[in-house]
């Protein structure tokens, strides 16, 4: 049949839709190869996003998996500087995609600021190039199969955080405030954007909150307000934790050496903790509707911190959909012995376990079972603790028991 388009402008039409498709499929492969997306952002600039960004994907490395970290932050991109790479430049793969840069054997790097000419170059970019430019750093760079990519977004709601929440609608997003009054606003705008884009908030990171003096360990607080745990409260939000200013990761950063920076990056233990268990909840039981949670609990039926110890066991059905207890059924478990408890969970078809405390063992045999570990929950009331679990609300401490 003979094309009844004069203009020729039919074809061209075509050729896009083509092109798009192809770019399309590139960039669903390249994230079939990424198991976990983590974006981290802040409401406003400063309040150290960058710094928790780079530094969460440091932390992932050190403890063994395959990390990538991007920074699309196209107006200020600094994680280069982090890293002492300012003059890096990414090389080109045999099939011509981006080489991204080994900060450590496990940690590859992308940045806008790997493409400028110096420094100093301000980007003027509107939002369809920054698009373009985000689609481009996943399917044409060679990120290979990874266990985590850390995205670092420019502080705000803009083009940014918006394209790759479209593109990666299984990501986790952390939060990244300074804990005074006027970033109650800026929380509220991010909550609100994460909301309307279906992405789970993993939790909220109050940085810059104290200091150590240094002559007689005093902590002063620094920003009045009322403080991350309260904003936490506010937005029903986990606080994973709250930040020091410290001194030497300073000097660290700015001498490019946050790779180095291990004992200053131990203050990010709790919010890998928080992604990892997030992590795990995804991978293990996403399509389950209807999940068993168990908790163990004392002599008058209330949680118990001790695991190991405890003399019975509530068996929770729970509706992960409408967020509400299904059942409940008490359970003695088996004597106390190494790893018979775990076994018996796990025999008992527990999803998830959530106790104040577990060993290491213990929690290496459920895992292993598949069986979510959430530790350092505290809190009389087990509707309650259920509830807040299934509404991501759930406040966890330090693990009360660790033998
Ligand atoms: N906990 C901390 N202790 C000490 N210094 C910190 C801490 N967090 C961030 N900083 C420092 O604060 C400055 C700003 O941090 P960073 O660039 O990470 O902020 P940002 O929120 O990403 O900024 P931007 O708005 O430019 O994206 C940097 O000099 C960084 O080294």
């Amino acid at each position: 049949m003979a094309n009844s388009c004069s203009t020729g402008s039919c074809g061209a039409n075509q050729n896009q839709d083509f092109e798009r498709m192809i770019k399309d499929a590139q960039i669903q492969e390249t994230l079939s190869k990424i198991k976990n997306k983590v974006v981290v952002l802040s409401g406003k600039g400063g309040v150290g996003k960058s710094t928790v960004a780079a530094g969460i994907a440091v932390s992932l490395a050190m403890e063994g998996y395959q990390v990538g970290l991007m920074d699309v932050d196209v107006h200020g991109p600094t994680i280069p500087n982090l890293f002492g790479l300012t003059n890096a430049r990414p090389g080109l793969s045999p099939a011509e995609k981006l080489v991204p840069l080994k900060v450590l054997p496990n940690l590859k790097l992308i940045s806008i600021g790997f493409l400028l000419q110096s420094q100093k170059d301000a980007l003027i970019w509107r939002g369809p190039l920054k698009i373009g430019l985000i689609e481009q750093f996943i399917y044409d760079v060679e990120w290979e199969n990874l266990d985590y990519l850390i995205v670092d977004c420019p502080p705000g709601t803009g083009d940014e955080p918006l394209t790759i929440f479209q593109l990666m609608k299984d990501a986790q997003a952390i939060l990244v405030t300074t804990p005074q009054n006027v970033s109650v606003i800026d929380v509220e705008k991010s909550v609100t954007f994460c909301e309307k884009m279906g992405v789970k908030i993993t939790g909220i990171i109050e940085n810059m909150a104290k200091l150590k003096c240094p002559e007689c360990g005093k902590e002063i607080k620094i920003f009045p307000g009322r403080g991350g745990e309260k904003i936490a409260e506010d937005f029903n939000l986990k606080l994973l934790a709250s930040l020091p200013l410290s001194h030497s990761l300073i000097e660290k950063a700015d001498k490019g050496e946050l790779h180095k920076a291990v004992k200053e990056l131990e203050m990010l233990k709790p919010v890998i903790e928080g992604i990892i268990e997030e992590t795990k909840a995804r991978d293990l039981k996403l399509d389950k509707r209807i999940i068993k949670i168990a908790i163990p609990l004392d002599e008058n039926d209330k949680p118990s911190a001790h695991f190991g110890h405890a003399p019975k066991f509530a068996f929770v059905t729970a509706d992960r959909e409408k967020k509400v207890v299904v059942s409940r059924e008490d359970k003695t478990p088996p004597p106390h012995e190494p790893n018979v408890i775990p076994q018996w969970l796990a025999d008992n078809e527990a999803d998830v376990l959530l106790t104040g405390g577990i060993g290491p063992k213990a929690e290496t045999i459920l895992n292993n079972n598949k069986v979510v570990v959430i530790k350092g929950v505290t809190g009389d009331n087990i509707e309650k603790i259920v509830t807040d679990y299934l509404n991501g609300s759930l406040q966890t401490q330090e693990n009360m028991c660790d033998h």
